[in-house]
């Protein structure tokens, strides 16, 4: 419109009765006043609301990613680093929200500006608006081969921020370690390598940006430069009037902020595009284990745990973990496994609550095959206690509740008592209620042993699987542990992964697990009148005892 206007006062207005020319040229400016206003309160709502729309699309990418995350199974967490899945929830999806308030409006808004802008060019000129418009194919091919590499720098720049962060995260987690060895340099310059590649990726981003920014001025300038010298010849021709070469100025700005807006937000869009592939590079996983159709809820659990002909291997190309393994555990026996470091037992005892799914045969709890189970009911009736404790930052009750999330305060401190956890906890500035720092550094190793088997007693499940619970302890935390273990153990069938042989003396069975599977089972005064492996394995740490 405003164009058309100052054609209409310079062409007709000022051109005409000049004594009412003042009267209709305040007129258009009253006019040109009110299309101000409502463009200008109409840009502010875009502004305001299109930009909080983008936000609430980001905010629920971002859940369904989380989500989704949650849902993957242990073999995508085996392959895929924390820090780049960080990087993916964080950083690829923080220039979305520009793109989806952006994108959309701007191609329409500028689309009907740019064809607007066209059609008016075309009637006051037609030959020129061809001229200008000769140009536009060839920067459309400029802007498409562009569009390409900037994709291709923008979704390198999003891998090496991934990488800066898989650099942080690992070394801020191993800090203690880290300072152990006093190889803080040694961390420093791993992270500056990554800092660098990632400073490298951006220069190449930058420069393919400055080549396809300033690429595209030089095309406009060559329309203006092509505008003004045809257009004055075309005036010495008598083909164009001033007012008109003028209006075609104007509309030829009015033509090039569309294309000037179309150039920044395509690099608007290849930002927010690779992160959205980025994005669903994940959303299209599909979790590896997941609920069969026809999965059933257990409501009561005895904790039969039979493997049939079980085999498993972790990937394809390496050899079985597990071959051809069969073995049949009684409700409420306790089990202990014994073996060389690496035969599978931490491996056999994961294929219960399926964080991996055998690759033949069939793992059956209560007759039912795991994979027939919902999966979520499954993992209710397993507890594990493992070497390495993981607490999340919060609070001491927190952590206990995790448990049973809807359990009650006298609930929680009666688990306390059970893991003989209570008397310590009471000791702390806070009592339940104190901080225990970022996975409980501010306890000792046997005090959050004995908070996740608080945990435990509150969650109650009919199986349990001690993972070699109890040998990071020294001896008082671990005959302190081993009480509350025993007590947790009490009614359910408990699978022990230990090494110390010592203490799993008192077992019901024990099983041998070697590279060639299950060698001995029998009580332990039945394996070393046996004099097999077991009694090797027994004498080899007495020896070292001693
Ligand atoms: N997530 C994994 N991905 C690939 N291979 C794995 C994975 N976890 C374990 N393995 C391999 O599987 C084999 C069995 O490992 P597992 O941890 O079950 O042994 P283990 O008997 O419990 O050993 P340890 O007594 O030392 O804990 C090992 O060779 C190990 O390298």
């Amino acid at each position: 419109m405003f164009p058309l206007l100052v054609r209409y006062i310079t062409k007709d207005v000022l051109e005409g009765d000049l004594s009412t020319a003042l009267n209709e040229v305040y007129w258009i400016g009253g006019l040109m006043l009110i299309l101000v206003a409502i463009q200008n309160i109409g840009n502010f709502f875009v502004d305001y609301k299109g930009h909080e729309i983008g936000a609430r699309m980001e905010r629920d990418l971002r859940s369904e990613l989380f989500t989704h995350m949650q849902k993957l199974s242990f073999s995508f967490y085996d392959k895929e680093k924390t820090g780049q899945l960080m990087s993916r929830i964080t950083n690829d999806l923080l220039l979305l929200s520009e793109l989806y308030h952006h994108g959309p409006e701007d191609y329409i808004k500028y689309l009907v500006r740019f064809i607007g802008a066209f059609i008016i060019l075309f009637f006051i000129n037609a030959p020129l608006t061809i001229a200008v418009f000769c140009f536009l194919p060839f920067l459309g091919g400029f802007a498409l081969y562009f569009n390409k590499i900037l994709n291709k720098a923008l979704r390198s720049n999003k891998e090496r921020i991934g990488d800066v962060n898989v650099q942080v995260e690992d070394s801020l987690a191993g800090i203690r370690v880290v300072k152990s060895f006093a190889n803080e340099p040694v961390e420093i310059e791993k992270f500056n390598r990554e800092n660098q590649r990632f400073l490298d990726s951006r220069k190449k981003t930058y420069k393919a940006e400055a080549y396809f920014f300033n690429g595209v001025e030089t095309f406009i300038q060559l329309i203006t430069i092509t505008v003004v010298i045809f257009g004055s010849a075309s005036i010495v021709g008598n083909t164009l009037d001033l007012a008109d070469l003028i209006t075609f100025l104007l509309y030829i700005s009015f033509m090039i902020e569309p294309i000037q807006r179309l150039t920044h937000m395509s690099m608007q869009f290849q930002e927010g595009i690779t992160g959205f592939q980025r994005f669903m590079e994940i959303m299209n996983l599909k979790p590896s284990i997941k609920n069969n159709a026809n999965a059933v809820t257990l409501s009561e659990v005895n904790g039969e745990i039979e493997f049939r002909n079980a085999s498993f291997r972790y990937d394809e190309h390496i050899d079985n973990v597990l071959e051809n393994l069969s073995l049949h555990i009684q409700p409420g026996e306790f089990v202990a496994f014994v073996g060389p470091s690496g035969a599978g037992k931490t491996t056999l005892c994961s294929l219960i609550p399926r964080f991996y799914d055998v690759t033949d045969g069939g793992v059956f709890l209560d007759g039912v095959n795991v994979c027939d189970i919902n999966l979520t009911s499954l993992r209710k009736t397993i507890g594990i206690v493992q070497q390495d404790v993981y607490l999340f930052t919060g609070t001491v009750i927190d952590n206990i509740r995790y448990g049973k999330p809807q359990a009650n305060d006298a609930e929680i401190i009666a688990a306390a008592k059970h893991a003989n956890a209570h008397d310590f906890i009471m000791n702390l500035p806070n009592g339940y209620h104190s901080e225990i720092g970022q996975r409980g550094v501010k306890l000792s190793g046997g005090q959050k042993q004995r908070l996740s088997i608080a945990r435990l007693f509150l969650k109650n499940p009919p199986v349990l699987i001690l993972d070699e619970a109890t040998s990071a302890l020294d001896i008082e935390s671990e005959s302190i542990v081993k009480e509350s273990l025993e007590l947790l153990a009490k009614g359910r069938t408990t699978l022990v992964i230990a090494h110390r042989l010592s203490t799993i003396r008192n077992a019901g069975r024990i099983i041998v697990l070697t590279e060639e599977g299950i060698v001995e089972q029998g009580t332990h005064e039945e394996l070393l009148a046996r004099d097999g492996a077991y009694a090797l394995l027994y004498s080899k740490q007495f020896e070292l005892q001693v």
